[in-house]
């Protein structure tokens, strides 16, 4: 019989074992630490045999910027389940007990990004951002069809960068959806950790500023680079082929933005840019004068959001267009979101109560979290087959009104 209750502080290092077996990972002692730490400010379930911990479950404590508003949200890491004892329902417990403390302390959506896509939809969970890896080919200069800000750029020592950079980022949070917020430690264990944790090869962060001195930083990017391959060190292939990995780029205007991505591509001795978990709309698309030097090479959900109370996270959103709708929602995990509700919406606000008509559309709760954030449309998943729509027209207005000026887009993988 598994028990599902708290894990205390005591037990950390016992979850951190799972988490290692079950990633089949063995960090070093830094990297050790710094999960410690990070567990530590978590919210932890575990899931108990006995003794023994079997599976297991953390929450960062965030807040994640939704369309006009900015919400309490658990993100979901470190899920883990022993090998022993997988595919007897410890997961689902551990999520059940996930979406009850949620409901209990008042955070209407859950979030986190998934090891596989295919685990999490049965949770009620939909992509509601996408990632989009963008290379640039940077053994020439960066083509642009606009003028980069002329403005002088910087390199900003990692160890003040939280409070230049750090204020830009906040503000940036708020002009799009689906952004996590920050804390100090997570800016200084993860962005601006010395060691990257995902491969050792790459250099400490770099991070270079746009803006007059002493003024309120423009734009920066956080880069790391890495040097060409082993092996490939003779000649000139080898002199310019060193990568240059763009973690987070932000800029106010696109000139700003144009200014940044030429600095990067013209790092030396460095042939490509590879920029992972950009918006699928970055400007760079759009004014690189050549699109065979800029190109997409892939594109994957990012950010799955879940919504733990539906009335809640509908009405604290804003809406770009009047709609009126009734909604049939299936929520096969949480029964008070589930059944016809009417929402009335528009940009002065919103409001979602239970409805006796028929309804004009019927989705499950994870289609609508999908669009939630205005990252999906509804009448593409009507088109899918995933969204009934009994009211022809009801699902593009909808859409109009969930639309959002930008797409959302989430840069921190968690
Ligand atoms: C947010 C994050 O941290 S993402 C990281 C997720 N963790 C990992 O990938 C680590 C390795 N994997 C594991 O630890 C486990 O296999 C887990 C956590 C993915 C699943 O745990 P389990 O306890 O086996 O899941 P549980 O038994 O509750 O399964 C619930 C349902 O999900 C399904 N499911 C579970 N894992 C998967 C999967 N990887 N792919 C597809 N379906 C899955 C089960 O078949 C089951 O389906 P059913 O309801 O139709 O019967």
């Amino acid at each position: 019989m598994v028990d599902i209750r708290e894990v205390p502080e005591a037990d950390i290092d016992r979850a951190l074992e799972l988490a290692y077996l079950v990633f089949h990972d063995r960090p070093e002692k830094e990297a050790r630490e710094r999960h410690h730490a990070l567990l530590a400010r978590c919210d932890r379930i575990g899931a108990y045999d006995g003794d023994a911990l079997v599976g297991f479950m953390a929450a960062h404590d965030f807040r994640l910027s939704v369309p006009g508003a900015d919400l309490p949200c658990p993100g979901l890491t470190f899920v883990c389940v022993a090998p022993t004892h997988r595919r007897r329902g410890v997961l689902t417990g551990l999520m059940t007990e996930m979406l009850r403390r949620a409901t209990d302390t008042g955070r209407p959506i859950a979030a986190l990004w998934a090891s596989e896509a295919a685990i999490y939809g049965r949770f009620g969970y939909g992509g509601a951002t996408t990632g989009t890896t963008i290379e640039i080919d940077s053994t020439r200069p960066l083509a642009l069809r606009i003028d980069p800000d002329p403005r002088p750029l910087r390199l900003v020592d990692p160890d003040e960068a939280v409070d230049v950079i750090g204020p830009h980022h906040e503000a940036a949070r708020a002009g799009r959806a689906g952004r996590p917020s920050r804390s100090p430690e997570r800016w200084r264990e993860e962005w601006l950790a010395e060691q990257d944790e995902e491969d050792e090869e790459f250099s400490p962060p770099r991070i270079i500023v746009l803006g007059e001195p002493g003024e309120p930083v423009a734009g920066y990017v956080l880069y790391r680079t890495k040097p060409e391959s082993a092996g490939d060190t003779a000649g000139t292939a080898a002199r310019t082929t060193g990568l240059v990995r763009v973690d987070e780029l932000e800029a106010q205007t696109p000139a700003v933005a144009a200014a940044l991505w030429e600095c990067v591509a013209a790092v030396d001795l460095t042939g490509k840019v590879s920029a992972w978990g950009r918006p699928a709309d970055d400007p760079l698309l759009h004014f690189a004068a050549d699109r065979d030097q800029v190109r997409v090479t892939a594109q994957f959900p990012a950010l799955w959001l879940r919504l733990v109370d539906v009335g809640a996270a509908l009405t604290a959103r804003s809406w770009a267009a009047p709609v009126e709708v009734v909604l049939e929602v299936h929520d096969a995990r949480l029964p008070d979101n589930a059944g016809r509700f009417r929402l009335k919406a528009g940009p002065d606000g919103a409001t979602y109560a239970h409805a006796d008509g028929a309804a004009d559309l019927a989705l499950d709760v994870r289609e609508l979290a999908a669009c939630y954030l205005g990252g999906t449309r509804v009448t593409d998943l009507v088109a899918a087959g995933l969204v009934q729509e009994h009211t022809p027209g009801a699902a593009a207005a909808l859409d109009d009104a969930l639309r959002t000026p930008v797409l959302p887009h989430t840069g921190d993988e968690f």
